[in-house]
C-alpha cells in the first residue's frame, strides 16, 4: 500500500451566535476561520494520463471545497433555526447571508456540517481523511475519520 494523505489550506469570514451560551459568544460575533481538508488515497499511475502521479489534483479539491464549503459559508451569518423569529425575519428581508442551523454552530458542529457537505463529492478512490477548522488563533477542533469508523 502506498497511500499518501494531501492537504489544503483554507480560509473564510463567518459570523455566528451560541444560542443560549454561558458567556460572550452568545451575542452574534464574527471568526476569520482556517480550514484544513486532508484526503487520502493512491497515487494514480498511468502514464500518459493528465493526473498520473495525484491522488487528487489539488486544483479540484479547491474547487470541491470552493463550492461545497466556502460558498456557503463565507460571509454568513449562522443562527440556529430556533432564533428569535423578529431578528430572523428582519435579517432576511435585508438581504443578509444567513445559514440557519438545526444546529449550535460551534466550531465542532461546523466540521461535522463541512465533513457533510464534502463527503458525497470526493471521487473514487479518495478518502477524506481529517478535518480542521480554527475558529480563533488558539481554538480548534479536529474530525477524523478513523476516530469514527
Ligand atoms: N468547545 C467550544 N467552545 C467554544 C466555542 C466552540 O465553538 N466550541 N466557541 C466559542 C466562541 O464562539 C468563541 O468563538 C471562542 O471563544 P474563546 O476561545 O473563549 O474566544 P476568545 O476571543 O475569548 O479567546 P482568547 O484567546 O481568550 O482571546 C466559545 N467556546
Ligand atoms: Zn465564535
Amino acid at each position: 500500500m502506498n497511500r499518501i494523505r494531501l492537504t489544503r489550506r483554507f480560509t473564510f469570514e463567518a459570523a455566528h451566535a451560541l444560542t443560549h451560551y454561558d458567556g460572550l459568544c452568545r451575542h452574534i460575533h464574527g471568526h476569520s476561520y482556517k480550514l484544513e481538508v486532508t484526503v487520502i488515497g493512491i497515487p494514480l499511475t498511468h502514464s500518459e494520463h493528465p493526473k498520473d502521479g495525484m491522488v487528487l489534483d489539488f486544483g479540484d479539491l479547491k474547487n470541491l471545497v470552493h463550492t461545497h464549503v466556502l460558498q456557503p459559508l463565507d460571509h454568513a451569518l449562522l443562527l440556529r433555526e430556533d432564533s428569535s423569529a423578529a431578528l430572523l425575519t428582519v435579517l432576511q428581508q435585508e438581504g443578509h447571508k444567513l445559514l440557519l442551523t438545526r444546529f449550535q454552530p460551534t466550531c465542532e458542529n461546523m466540521l461535522l456540517y463541512i465533513k457533510d457537505q464534502l463527503l458525497p463529492h470526493l471521487p473514487e478512490p479518495v478518502d477524506l481523511h481529517s478535518l480542521k477548522l480554527w475558529e480563533t488563533e488558539n481554538a480548534f477542533a479536529e474530525w477524523y475519520a478513523a476516530d469514527n469508523a
